[in-house]
């Protein structure tokens, strides 16, 4: 079990509180929408999450072990894949060989460097970018996907890299409905088949209609946290 214990972030040279103290757990398997109006802390929350962002107070523990220490932060940021509205891809490499070969964080420099693989990573990659219904596009420049295509890459990539965790922010942001529907459907089966956890920022609609949790973020703290359902007109009003 991952637990988020009075999370606090300011922001700016005056400090200013955004999160001012946010406290939850996630279980594994749980697919958790993460919704509040803009300017609410949604992407910094995410930041904090993935460690990308210095916390100025709180916790984050797994299975009780807290993790707020340098080998925590590292296993962090090995294990749980921060994926981003655009992802990044080497657009000149296949899809296939964007899933191989990583994000720099994930990989030795010297297969970044020269971008060898053993078969067994071959086959590994070849088995995820097929469940993920993309096999026919392995072969293709990742250049030439679309945005959809490429953000189920990223999630192929994020998975042979070993990722339990998934933090999306915004993963979905201008992609047509049929495409969007198709990357939340690929995260919510691997929620529910391989057991990863995945918390995305999407919008309500998405997260009522895809998510196990809704958790919705104002003035600094959590104010809604429901299991995965359409929101009443006043757990609407409070974000
Ligand atoms: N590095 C920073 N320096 C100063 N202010 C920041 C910084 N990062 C974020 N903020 C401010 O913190 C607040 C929360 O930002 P954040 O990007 O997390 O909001 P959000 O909920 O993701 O918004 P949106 O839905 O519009 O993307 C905003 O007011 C933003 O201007």
């Amino acid at each position: 079990m991952i637990k988020v214990e009075r999370l606090k972030k300011t922001v700016g040279p005056d400090r200013t509180p955004v999160l001012k103290d946010i406290s939850f757990q996630m279980e594994t398997g749980e697919m958790i929408g993460l919704i509040g109006a803009s300017g609410s802390g949604k992407s910094l929350m995410m930041g904090c999450l993935a460690m990308k962002e210095r916390w100025d107070g709180g916790k984050l523990l797994i299975d009780g072990e807290d993790m707020m220490n340098p080998s925590g932060k590292r296993t962090i940021k090995r294990e749980w894949a921060y994926l981003e509205q655009n992802p990044t891809l080497n657009v000149n490499r296949t899809a296939l060989k964007n899933v191989l070969i990583g994000q720099a964080s994930q990989t030795p420099w010297w297969r970044m460097v020269t971008g060898m693989v053993r078969s067994d990573d071959y086959m590994g990659a070849m088995d995820t970018i097929e469940h993920l219904g993309l096999l026919d596009k392995a072969h293709r420049k990742a250049g030439e996907l679309s945005g959809g295509e490429k953000q189920r890459i990223a999630i192929a990539r994020a998975l042979v890299h070993g990722a339990k965790v998934i933090l999306a922010d915004e993963p979905v942001m201008g992609l047509d409905p049929g495409s969007a529907e198709h990357v939340l459907k690929t995260l919510k089966s691997l929620c529910e088949e391989e057991r990863l956890t995945v918390i995305t920022v999407i919008p309500i609609e998405l997260a009522e209609k895809f998510c196990t949790r809704i958790i919705g973020l104002a003035d600094g703290q959590i104010v809604v946290d429901v299991t995965g359902r359409r929101l009443t007109h006043g757990e609407k009003a409070r974000l």
